[in-house]
Formats: C-alpha cells, sequence, structure tokens
C-alpha cells in the first residue's frame, strides 16, 4: 500500500456529493469560502443512479399508457403494453448509464473542488480521505466539516435474509432482465413504487408488508394504492410477518406468516441506515452507524465545527428536503465564518424550520400520493383542534376531463382554532402538482378566509382547492375577519 500523505488546508471539507453535500458546496463557495468535496462513488450520490430518477424514469411509461388508455381517440391507436427495452433505454438515460461526468463540470463552473476518495474525520475539523490510487490526503478545516454521506439499504436481522444477497434499491433501479417473480420485502415508498413499476413492465409481484403500505400516510390513500396494486394484479400481503429466507438454485424461499412465497428474486425495502458505520466518527466522541442530530442550522448537537446534512440526519429522507436543508447550512456555514449574524429564528435564512411540519412528498406510485404536512392523526396528536375536510376528486371537472373514469380524493387538515391548513392529501392519477399549493400555505400560514381570493383556474385539478374550502365553508368568524383585516 502507497503511504505518501500530502496536507491541505481550506475552509470548509463536505463529506459526499450527493445532491445535499453538492449544495451545502455551492452555497457555502458563494458564501466566499474555498470548499472541498470528498466522494468515494459517483458524483450525485444515491438520489442520481439508484433512487430517485431511475425509479421515476421506470415508473413513468406506466403513467403514460395509463392515461392513454383512458383516453378515447387515443387508446384505439396505442398498444396495450410497455416496450421493455425502450423503458431500460430511457432509464439508461436518466442515470447518463452512471456516468458522473456532467456533475463533475457542474462542479468545476460552481468553482467546488472535488478529491475522490474515501472520507474520514480524524479529529476536530480534520478528515483524511483514503484515495483510489492508495495515498491519503489529510484536508484541515479552517471553519467547518459537513457530512453528508447519506444512507444505505437496511437489511432487516431475519434469518437467512443478508446470506441470500438480496436485492436492494441498486439492483432493483440498475435491472437488465426482467425477473419472473420479484417478491419485496416491506411496504413503504420504496416497496409500492417498485411493485408499481414491475408489475407494469410484467413481472409477477408479490409485496410483504409488516403492517399496512404507507405507515405514517392518511390511510385512504395507502388504501387506494393497495386496491390498484391489487388490481394490476400484485399479490399485496399486508400484516404478514417474514420468519425466514432461503435463497437455493436461483430461487428464493420466503416464509412468512401468511405461508411460504418462491421467487426468482427478492427485493429488500425495509427502510434505510445511515451511512456513518465507517466515518471515523469515533474519533470525536461519536459513535459510528448512529444518525447524527443536529440543531434548525443542521449543527451537529454537541460541536461548534461539524454539520450533518440530508438523509445522514434522518430529519427527512427526501432530496428536495435535503437540499433545501443544505442551502440553510451552506449559507450557516458561511455566515459563521465571516462573523456575520444568523438569522436563526423560526423561518430564518439559516435554519430548516419546514423539516418540522411541512415536508412535502410525493409517491409515484399509480394512483399517485402527495402529501405535505400532517396527517389526521399526527394534527391531532399534537393536541390541535383538527377538522378534517375530504373531497372526492373525480367529482373536479379539470379531473374528469383529463381522463375516463378519474378516481382520486383530497384532504386538507385544518388547524380549526387558527382557520389555517396544517396538513393535505391527494391519491389520483396525476395529483403530484396539487402538494405545492398546500405547502405554501402551510408555510404561509394563509388563513382560509384569503385561500377563498386565490381562484384554481376553470377547468383544471386544481379546483380541488376551491372544493375543499367550499366544503369546509365560509364560516361567519372568517367573513368577519376578511371585513376586520380589510
Ligand atoms: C429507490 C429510491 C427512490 C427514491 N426516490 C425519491 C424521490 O423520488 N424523491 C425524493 O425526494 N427522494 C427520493 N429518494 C430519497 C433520496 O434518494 C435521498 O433522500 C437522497 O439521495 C439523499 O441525498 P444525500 O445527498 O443526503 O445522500 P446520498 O444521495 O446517499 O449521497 C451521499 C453521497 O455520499 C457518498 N459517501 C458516503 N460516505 C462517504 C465517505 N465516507 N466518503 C466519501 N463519500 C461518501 C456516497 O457515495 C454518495 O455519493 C429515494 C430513495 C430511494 C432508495
Ligand atoms: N417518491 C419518493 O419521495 C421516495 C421514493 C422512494 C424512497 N423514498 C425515501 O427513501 C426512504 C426509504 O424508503 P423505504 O421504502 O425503504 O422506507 P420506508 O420507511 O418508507 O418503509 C419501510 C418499510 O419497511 C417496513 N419494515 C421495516 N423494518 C422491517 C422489518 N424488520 N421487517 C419487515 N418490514 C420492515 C416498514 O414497516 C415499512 O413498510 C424513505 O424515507 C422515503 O421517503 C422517497
Amino acid at each position: 500500500m502507497d503511504t505518501r500523505s500530502e496536507t491541505r488546508e481550506v475552509d470548509l471539507v463536505v463529506i459526499g456529493a450527493g445532491p445535499v453535500g453538492e449544495n451545502v458546496a455551492d452555497r457555502a463557495v458563494q458564501g466566499g469560502l474555498e470548499t472541498v468535496i470528498v466522494e468515494r462513488e459517483l458524483v450525485g450520490g444515491e438520489c442520481s443512479y439508484w433512487a430517485c430518477e431511475p425509479s421515476k424514469a421506470l415508473l413513468r411509461p406506466a403513467h403514460v399508457l395509463e392515461l392513454a388508455s383512458a383516453t378515447p381517440g387515443v387508446s384505439e391507436t396505442i398498444a396495450d403494453r410497455l416496450d421493455l427495452e425502450a423503458v431500460l433505454k430511457r432509464r439508461d438515460e436518466s442515470t447518463s448509464d452512471w456516468s458522473d461526468a456532467s456533475q463533475v463540470r457542474w462542479l468545476e463552473t460552481a468553482g467546488i473542488a472535488l478529491l475522490r476518495g474515501h472520507g474520514r474525520v480524524t479529529g476536530e475539523r480534520t478528515v483524511t480521505v483514503e484515495r483510489p490510487d492508495g495515498r491519503t490526503v489529510v484536508l484541515r478545516a479552517r471553519h467547518a466539516v459537513a457530512v453528508t454521506t447519506g444512507s444505505t439499504a437496511r437489511i432487516p436481522d431475519i434469518p437467512g435474509l443478508a446470506a441470500s444477497e438480496p436485492w436492494t434499491n441498486r439492483e432493483a433501479t440498475a435491472v437488465r432482465t426482467l425477473p419472473r417473480h420479484l417478491a419485496i420485502l416491506g411496504g413503504g415508498v420504496v416497496a409500492t413504487e417498485m411493485a408499481t413499476a414491475y408489475r407494469s413492465l410484467g413481472a409477477e409481484v408479490t409485496v410483504i408488508a409488516r403492517g399496512d403500505l404507507l405507515g405514517g400516510m392518511e390511510p385512504f390513500a395507502a388504501e387506494a394504492v393497495r386496491e390498484a396494486l391489487q388490481h394490476a394484479g400484485a399479490t399485496v400481503l399486508l400484516h404478514t410477518d417474514t420468519q425466514s429466507v432461503e435463497h437455493q438454485d436461483d430461487e428464493y424461499v420466503i416464509r412468512t406468516t401468511a405461508g411460504t412465497i418462491t421467487a426468482d428474486r427478492l427485493l429488500v425495502a425495509t427502510g434505510r441506515a445511515p451511512a456513518t458505520g465507517d466515518l471515523g466518527l469515533e474519533s470525536v466522541g461519536l459513535t459510528p452507524g448512529d444518525w447524527l442530530t443536529t440543531d434548525d442550522t443542521l449543527l451537529v448537537r454537541g460541536t461548534n465545527w461539524l454539520y450533518a446534512v440530508g438523509d445522514v440526519n434522518r430529519r427527512a429522507l427526501l432530496t428536495h428536503q435535503g437540499k433545501y436543508q443544505a442551502r440553510a447550512a451552506g449559507d450557516a456555514i458561511a455566515a459563521r465564518a465571516t462573523g456575520t449574524a444568523l438569522d436563526e429564528g423560526p423561518w430564518g435564512a439559516h435554519v430548516a424550520t419546514a423539516d418540522h411540519t411541512a415536508v412535502p412528498q410525493v409517491v409515484f406510485t399509480s394512483p399517485e400520493v402527495a402529501a405535505v404536512g400532517r396527517t389526521a392523526d399526527r394534527a391531532r396528536a399534537a393536541g390541535l383542534n383538527v377538522r378534517v375536510v375530504d373531497y372526492d376528486l373525480g367529482w373536479v371537472a379539470g379531473a374528469a376531463l383529463s381522463r375516463t373514469g378519474y378516481r382520486g380524493r383530497g384532504r386538507m387538515v385544518v388547524d380549526d382554532d387558527r382557520q389555517v391548513i396544517v396538513g393535505a392529501t391527494f391519491v389520483g392519477p396525476d395529483v403530484a402538482e396539487l402538494v405545492q399549493t398546500a405547502t405554501t400555505a402551510i408555510v404561509g400560514e394563509i388563513p382560509l378566509s384569503r385561500l377563498w381570493h386565490a381562484v384554481p383556474a376553470f377547468p383544471t385539478v386544481s379546483e380541488i382547492w376551491l372544493r375543499l374550502l367550499e366544503t369546509y365553508g365560509r364560516s361567519e368568524s372568517s367573513i368577519s375577519t376578511t371585513g376586520a383585516s380589510s
């Protein structure tokens, strides 16, 4: 092994060049800091190559085919199934064939220095990078180190499972040969999206969920996804425990409380583990393998120089939310380095306040689920005086016009004392774009009385907003509140 090593001094070291690390670095550079980003694999991270992008590329063709099939005048002219090879080719394009050349070029234009290799914290403000050629580089940060190493698939402790070498999100999103029968362990977002994609491509699919699907989301939305998966021909086993897994002769034998399942592939989609196991955290008194807990400026608790941003802090395991944290963290790091006052109050420029109450998410199943903020149950558990307003999306003219037989539902969760929205969930075809209005209303704490003046265009699916307000009612108090403030 080559033991030569060099030492460099910079303002900020970012470990992990996923979407979050790239954004921390970008903001810090814009704030005037000399920044090095360390990456051991591909610049762009999990999201670009084995998560968000390839999974959505696998899912989109099925959505388009469904829409076309439900549109008379088009349905008569199209094939009734997807072209697997073409779908995979488009998936390959979505990952740039697993090349990070364009993202490396972006780093260059953004003024961020890239150091390839495995980074480990080896002391306060110190990161040692093991380069692919065996050399080491010691990076000393004048100001801060940001850990943006993300997460990896968590393999539960089920007898035989780890040894059976199951698929994780990596193999499932990079697939070349479609399995005949894909069994999926888990009932969350990865499980339901991959079940939707693989079923649409023609594989037999069995989902083994230990509870209901999409735990943590509104039950009516999870129920619509379950129904649709079963209607599409997938087997969905709920409240089913997996007892053991064997892998022999290209066959998985999965013993569960609902019976034995055999499949030629098994995908484990049971959540994520923080990528902190081999990060040198013990050198600064932290525990390897733990999630890193932070304050709202993303500073790791108990330190004044170490930041944890994105999946690795477990605040919200989503690209857009991690990038939001990254903007706050990068600006906070630059402000602290230059002695500028921080805007740290709730909703300030240097804090990720929205993580607590306004995280949007779209699940790209068929139907889609788009949700933000609190579910009705969570709002009640938080002690709010909750009123739940539901409306059938199929009754909205824009939705009914968008395809034959549109089915869906929208829910807004209202804090009735303040008459503001604290949560919203939509389930139905193409509801993804509805969630941003809800996010704006929640973050802006827009009173319902004012939302009446945000008129949705006719005939769009957004008219669900008008219907939800009408169902809630224009109360005497909201009318007089409006009058008093004008
Ligand atoms: C199948 C799937 C689909 C998803 N779809 C969506 C979606 O549609 N929308 C959405 O918002 N979110 C989605 N997510 C979640 C999203 O992928 C993550 O939230 C996002 O990737 C987190 O970004 P990150 O930068 O924190 O971490 P990552 O993307 O994991 O990047 C971390 C980077 O750090 C590097 N690294 C780790 N350790 C070291 C080290 N010691 N030294 C050097 N480099 C290191 C890694 O190689 C990696 O490049 C999906 C997740 C999965 C699994
Ligand atoms: N469209 C999107 O936004 C999108 C898509 C995919 C993934 N993601 C993100 O990636 C993260 C990971 O997704 P995921 O689906 O792996 O996690 P998840 O937390 O959404 O779901 C995990 C599932 O595994 C089950 N599970 C956990 N431990 C188990 C065990 N020991 N045995 C059996 N089942 C077990 C849970 O009950 C749950 O159903 C999520 O936080 C998600 O937000 C987002």
